[in-house]
């Protein structure tokens, strides 16, 4: 897929299979919106093929609208729709639909079915669109970013919405820029950057590649000195970056280092502020692998 000049997915190539949920990731820009848009039959491929349920998104557009579902990154729905009436006319639309009702209720909904749509909150819009890809009882869903802009309550229903539907047979398709949602939800992840996939996995194998655990510290400060001893340390794979006011240090570590700095506390006279020894998460390995930061 290109835009212009710009290459948006290049060679990107992976299967989904039935009854699983599959997350794409990647840093902003990575072509995962594209991919997922092709998938959906809205935009036409320059190159490559696409099957969805083994139908071509683009010629088979008609007998496979009714089988999908598709939450998009914003939108969807008109500005002045009121909630309700907006949900009951995706439902007509669909010849076995969902109880309205039970969805609007399950999604923290009820009390804003009157409210049109541009009035809604964020994380409500969210909700209304998620509500919308469902309504129909689709085989398939694709979410883009779904729980953007929830609340933790919300994104906890969601989140259980969307294993139920896995547990009913439906097929799952999400991008998202929460690691934990990823990292909860996924039966098999794919990391894009550039249009390209650069790894995929269960969430587990991606996360157990290598053996040692991963040590994070949070220090008020970090003098230049204090730096280039930790650096001594820890080594190379050692991150630092500054957020919220506060030093965040990450590197991979084993026992021995894990002595090494607890002296180097003792020497100093100092504590952090938390230190953890943990599995790597999924987050690590997205900035290990795209050497990006995930802005939601
Ligand atoms: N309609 C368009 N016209 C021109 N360029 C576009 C268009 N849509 C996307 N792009 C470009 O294609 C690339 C991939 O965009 P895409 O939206 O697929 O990325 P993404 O991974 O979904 O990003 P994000 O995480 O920010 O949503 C980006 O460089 C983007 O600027």
């Amino acid at each position: 897929m290109r835009y212009g000049d710009k290459v948006a997915v290049d060679r990107l190539s992976f299967e989904v299979a039935r009854g699983t949920i599959t997350a794409v990731l990647g840093p902003n820009g990575a072509g995962k919106t594209t991919t997922l848009e092709t998938c959906e039959g809205y935009r036409k491929p320059q190159g490559g093929s696409v099957r969805v349920l083994g139908l071509d998104p683009q010629r088979d557009r008609r007998a496979l609208l009714p089988r999908i579902g598709v939450m998009l990154q914003s939108g969807g729905a008109w500005s002045g729709v009121r909630a309700k009436e907006m949900l009951d006319h995706v439902a007509r639309l669909h010849s076995h639909p969902l109880d309205t009702g039970m969805l609007y209720e399950r999604l923290g909904l009820g009390d804003c079915g009157s409210t049109p749509y541009r009035r809604l909150s964020g994380g409500q819009q969210q909700r209304l669109g998620l509500a919308m890809a469902l309504v129909g009882r689709p085989e398939l869903v694709f979410v883009d970013e779904p729980t953007a802009g929830m609340d933790p309550m919300a994104r906890r229903t969601t989140w259980e919405l969307l294993e139920e539907l896995r547990a009913d047979g439906v097929t799952v398709v999400l991008t998202t820029h929460h690691m934990d949602e990823a990292e909860r939800l996924s039966d098999l992840v794919h990391i894009i950057d550039h249009g390209r996939v650069i790894a995929s996995g269960t969430p587990r194998e991606l996360t157990s590649s290598r053996k040692e655990a991963t040590l994070r510290m949070v220090l008020p400060v970090l003098s230049a000195h204090a730096h280039d001893e930790l650096s001594g340390i820890l080594g190379d794979q050692l991150e630092v970056t500054l957020l919220d006011d506060a030093v965040h240090v990450s590197s991979p570590a084993d026992g021995a280092t894990l002595a090494a700095v607890a002296r180097w506390y003792e020497h100093h006279e100092v504590l952090p502020v938390s230190l953890t020894l943990g599995q790597r998460t999924l987050e690590d390995v997205f900035l290990e692998l795209t050497g990006r930061e995930i802005t939601p």
